[in-house]
Formats: structure tokens, sequence, C-alpha cells
């Protein structure tokens, strides 16, 4: 039986949930004796170990008591190389939301190393990026990189707009609510009776739930969404090469107040969201007096060419008033196929369980 190296970088939320997930897999029949942790690390420091593995359940409470060696970010690819002892196949578990890391992929599989990730970075930042990744997986001895959490979690939105597009369908138009956190936001706001808690109470709820990126102003600011857009519209063959700047090139409606843009504490521009309650409960009531609701979409147009991240309203018995609630995510797929009736997917979108257990399918995926 042969075994998989897995190389976690990133032990936070995310990172330290999808360790208990492989530790819960480590110890069942499925898979024992085949996968082996060999690396963990998170800004600062690093766990290596290099025959027995390391023990999956412990490693981001020994990091957090400041166990194992100082890592310099510039350092990491030689630290991997060097943990990387055997010939066994081995996966690299990004699980950070770090531009540095997510440039290494190339890097990672030209040597044969497998990627993993839920990190959205290297596949909707610049079309340079996103080409070298591909060319890179495409070597015969190249690795393979696999990011179904990068977009609703751990709902299966890549492998079936995979599915599609590899089996001859024609996508036309993918719509629908992406943002696990938007979602939360509006659902608990924007009610059909368009009244309730204040919009700043609610971001800092879906921040304690874990639906939030590290930093809520980029749920808030759309670009979380106009990443998982640009993700899947270079999956669709025509739109490839249509997002050259990736999210910068998405059409974007951001709900950041101009005074907290450039506010780089997520801490910082919670306690500071307050002071702008009133311009959110001007739109809460522009949507009510309407018979609607608020609710925060992203649209893929094939033909037009259209990518766009926005707020709009809905009447109180559409299926985005009615059918969500929580963290859901809905994504109707209009293919040649599907049509006039769209394929849908739905389901939690954020949160640290299900972002894992995308993770952790991928990994078994590669298994
Ligand atoms: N939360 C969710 O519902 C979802 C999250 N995701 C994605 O999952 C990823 C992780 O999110 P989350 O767990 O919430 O983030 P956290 O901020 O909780 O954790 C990030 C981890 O990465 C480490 N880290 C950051 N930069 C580097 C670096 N350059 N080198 C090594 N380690 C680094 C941090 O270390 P330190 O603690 O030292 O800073 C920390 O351990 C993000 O890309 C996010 O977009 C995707 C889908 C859903
Ligand atoms: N912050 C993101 C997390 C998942 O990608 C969201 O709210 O959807
Ligand atoms: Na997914």
């Amino acid at each position: 039986m042969s075994t998989l190296n897995v190389a976690v970088i990133g032990v936070g939320l995310v990172g330290k949930e999808f360790l208990n997930q492989l530790a819960f897999v480590g110890a069942s029949d499925l898979s024992s004796r085949r996968i082996r942790l060999i690396y963990a690390s998170n800004s600062k420091r690093a766990l290596r170990e290099d025959s027995k593995g390391l023990d999956p359940a412990s490693c981001s409470q020994r990091l957090a008591d400041g166990e194992g060696e100082e890592v310099a970010l510039a350092e990491l690819p030689r630290l991997l190389e060097s943990t990387i002892v055997d010939r066994h196949r081995t996966v690299i578990v990004d699980n950070t939301s770090s531009d540095y890391v997510a440039s290494l992929y190339p890097a990672f599989l030209q040597k044969g190393f497998d990627v993993i990730t839920p990190n959205k970075k290297a596949f909707s930042s610049s079309l340079k990026l996103y080409n070298d990744i591909i060319f890179a997986s495409r070597f015969k001895e190249g690795g393979k990189y696999l990011n179904e959490s990068t977009v609703g979690a751990g709902l299966p939105i890549i492998a079936t707009l995979r599915d599609l597009v590899a089996s001859g369908d024609e996508v036309i138009k993918i719509e629908g609510v992406l943002s696990g956190t938007l979602s939360y936001i509006f659902n608990e706001y924007s009610t059909p009776l368009g009244e309730g808690p204040s919009f700043s109470s609610i971001v800092a709820q879906a921040r304690e739930k874990g639906y939030t990126e590290p930093h809520p102003g980029d749920d808030l600011n759309g670009a979380d969404v106009a990443r998982k857009l640009t993700i899947l519209s270079r999956m669709i063959p025509s739109l490839r090469s249509h997002l050259p700047e990736g999210y910068k090139s998405v059409s974007i409606t951001s709900l950041v107040p101009d005074a907290l843009a450039s506010v780089t504490s997520g801490d910082e521009f919670v306690a500071r969201l307050p002071e702008y309650d009133a311009e959110f409960e001007k739109l809460r009531e522009e949507a009510k007096k309407e018979g609607k609701v608020l609710r925060y979409v992203g649209v893929i147009d094939v033909q037009a060419k259209v990518v766009k991240a926005a707020l709009e309203k809905y009447p109180a018995n559409h299926a985005f008033a009615t059918s969500l609630q929580g963290s859901d995510n809905i994504i109707a797929f209009h293919t040649k196929r599907y049509s006039p009736r769209p394929m849908i997917v739905q389901g939690a979108g954020a949160g640290a369980a299900v972002t894992a257990m995308g993770i952790m399918s991928d990994l078994l995926k590669l298994l």
C-alpha cells in the first residue's frame, strides 16, 4: 500500500479543522497507514517529521504553544523539500489566504507535489499565475491541483462545472448566491418584514461563526464573490482568458463604506462598522417599500461575456428570499442540457467544518 505524505501550511480556523478531520480519517480503516502528516506550519513556525509522521490532532496546539522551528517565509520551498525525504507522493495543503504561498504553486507542481487548497488567490488573481499553474500541472511528472473548497466550501461546485464542461455540455449562465457571509448577513438583515438587528451586529455574528475571510472587508467589498466568479469563469473554455486581472476585472458592487476601505485590521474594521448602520438601514427601507429583500448575487453570462457581483432586490416570494438560511449558497447552472430548468446546488457555503470537508474530499480523491 503506498503512502501519501501531507504537508499542511496554515493551521487557523480551517486548517485546524482539517487536521481534526485528518486525524479521524487517518484512524479509520479507509486509509490506515496510507496518510502521513510530515509538516504543519503557521506563518511563523513549522513542525516537521520525516519517518513516523506527526499527530494531526495536536499540531495546532503545539504551534500555538511556540513549538517547532522558526520559519522565514522565503525559506518555505527549501524547508518543504528538505522535509520530503522519501519518494512517496506528497501533497501540499495550503490553508492560508496568502498571495505569497499561492505564488509558489507552479514551482510546487513542477517538482511533482500535488496542491490542495481552499485559498482562492492563485486561481483568481492574474491570468499569468493561473496559466503557469495549468502549465505546470500538465507536465508528465507534474503534480495535480484540487481546489473544490475555493467555491461554495464543501459543496460540489468545481466538480460539477468540470463534469459539465468535460462531458461536452455548453454553459449558458451561472448565477446565484456565492458568499456564505453575505448570504448570512442578508438572510438575517433583509427579511420580508424589513426590520431587525443592525447591519454591523450581523457582520460581527458572521465573523464569530467563522464565515468571513480573515479580513471581513474582503467579503463586504465583493472581492470574495468576484474571486469565485473568476475561478468558475476560467473553467469555461470561452471565458478562459476573459478576466486578465482576475477578480479585479469583474464588475463589483462594494458594500464597504469609503472611509473604511483602507482599514487593514479586521478588528478595527468591525469595530468601526456601526458608524455606518444608518446607510445600510436606508437600503433595507427602500427594499421593504417595494415589497422586496436584498441579496448579494454573482452572475456569469457566458454569451454576453458579462461577469458581475452585485447587490440586488428580489420579490419576497423569490427563491433567494424564501429558501436560503444561515450561510447557504445557491448556485444555478443554466446549460444547453439543463434547460429550461437549471441544475441547482444549494447548502452551507462557509464555515470551518464544511470547508475542511471539501479539502478532505479532494485528498481522498487523490488517494
Ligand atoms: N472560512 C470559510 O468558511 C472558508 C475559508 N476559505 C479559505 O480558507 C483559507 C483559510 O481561512 P481561515 O482558516 O479562516 O484563515 P485564518 O486566518 O484563520 O488562518 C490562516 C492560517 O494561515 C497561516 N498563514 C498565513 N499566512 C501564511 C504564510 N505566508 N505562510 C504560512 N502560514 C501562513 C496563519 O498563521 P498565523 O496564525 O501565524 O497568522 C494561520 O495559521 C482562506 O484562504 C479562506 O479564503 C475557503 C472557503 C470557506
Ligand atoms: N468568506 C467566504 C468563505 C468561503 O469561501 C464566504 O463567506 O463565502
Ligand atoms: Na466547493
